[in-house]
């Protein structure tokens, strides 16, 4: 596999570094094209990958192209790398709400697409990504991209039809355990405790009970039950939650990013064919 990153910001950086460490790919065979000339200097002298001198040529170059640009810069980048991936390479795009109908539609028809959302503990090797194939994509693509994919955390094959709820619950997933865990930070500064120490007991307060539900792979509601004793502070604080709707207001922010991201995606479809221009 030689692999063209386009784009080399936070999640292009987090994909190159995990790709390397896991040994997926050595890294001579990766290259990267940003239009940020600093970022292709740190990626290079970090990592050891080549500098890509333009677009088209990373494009021609690789057998695999992953996209990780922002979604306002993929109209021009689709149309450059439409006229250079004349081998049909395989495209991973993990750019938010581009939807495969309209990467296929840029590319030489036959060409490969597989469509990720990943999310940002990638950056720790602690990701969890979604992947949708395209028309054309076979098993020995969706085999390559989960290897990538599976460098930085885990990763699932899904139809592409779940990667809007998949958007809404871990591709922003992250911000609402942040959300929650700077509020718990903060609450133990109200209850007293200086903050760094709050911050280390809470940090590992939700890394140890994540870590619990995995290991033993037990409901949460038989984990959450063995802390809450008959009378005790646990169903005390947990009154106030039930009583705020906590977990309405979970499903609440859930459904309403799945919304959002379909909305985006609709208005990124490519266009039917004979429809009106
Ligand atoms: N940040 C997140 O939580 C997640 C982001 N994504 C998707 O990943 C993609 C990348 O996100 P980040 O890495 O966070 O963004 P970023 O802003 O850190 O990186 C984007 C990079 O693309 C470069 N770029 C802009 N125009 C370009 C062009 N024409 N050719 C080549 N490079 C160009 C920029 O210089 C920048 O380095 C986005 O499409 C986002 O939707 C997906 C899942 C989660
Ligand atoms: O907020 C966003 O739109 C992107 C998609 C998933 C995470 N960040």
């Amino acid at each position: 596999m030689n692999i063209g990153f386009i784009g080399g910001g936070n999640m292009g950086e987090a994909l190159i570094r995990g790709v390397i460490q896991a040994g997926v790919v050595s890294s001579d065979r990766i290259q990267v094209y940003d239009v940020a000339a600093e970022r292709m200097d740190f990626l290079a002298q970090t990592f050891g990958i080549l500098r890509a001198a333009s677009l088209s040529q990373c494009v021609r170059a690789c057998d695999t192209v992953v996209l990780a640009i922002k979604p306002q810069n993929v109209p021009e980048v689709l149309e450059q790398m439409g006229l250079a991936a004349t081998h049909r390479p395989l495209l991973i795009s993990i750019v938010a709400g581009i939807p495969l109908s309209r990467l296929e539609a840029a590319l030489p028809s036959g060409t490969p697409v597989i469509r990720v959302m990943p999310n940002t503990p990638a950056l720790v090797l602690s990701g969890a990504s979604a992947l949708a194939r395209g028309r054309h994509a076979e098993d020995v693509h969706m085999a390559s991209a989960l290897k990538i994919f599976r460098a930085v955390g885990i990763a699932h094959e899904v139809p592409e039809k779940l990667l809007d709820a998949v958007t809404g619950l871990t591709g922003s997933g992250p911000a609402y355990v942040l959300c929650f865990l700077e509020a718990l930070i903060d609450a133990g500064v109200l209850m007293g405790l200086p903050r760094p120490i709050a911050a280390d007991l809470v940090i590992q307060t939700v890394l140890g009970t994540a870590l619990m539900v995995q290991k033993t792979g037990k409901h949460p509601a038989i984990l959450k039950d063995m802390v809450t004793s008959p009378g005790g502070t646990t169903i005390h604080g947990l009154e106030i939650l039930e009583s705020r709707a906590f977990r309405g207001a979970v499903l609440g922010a859930v459904r309403a990013a799945t919304e959002r991201s379909t909305a985006l995606g609709l208005a990124q479809s490519a266009p039917k064919p004979g429809a009106a221009a």
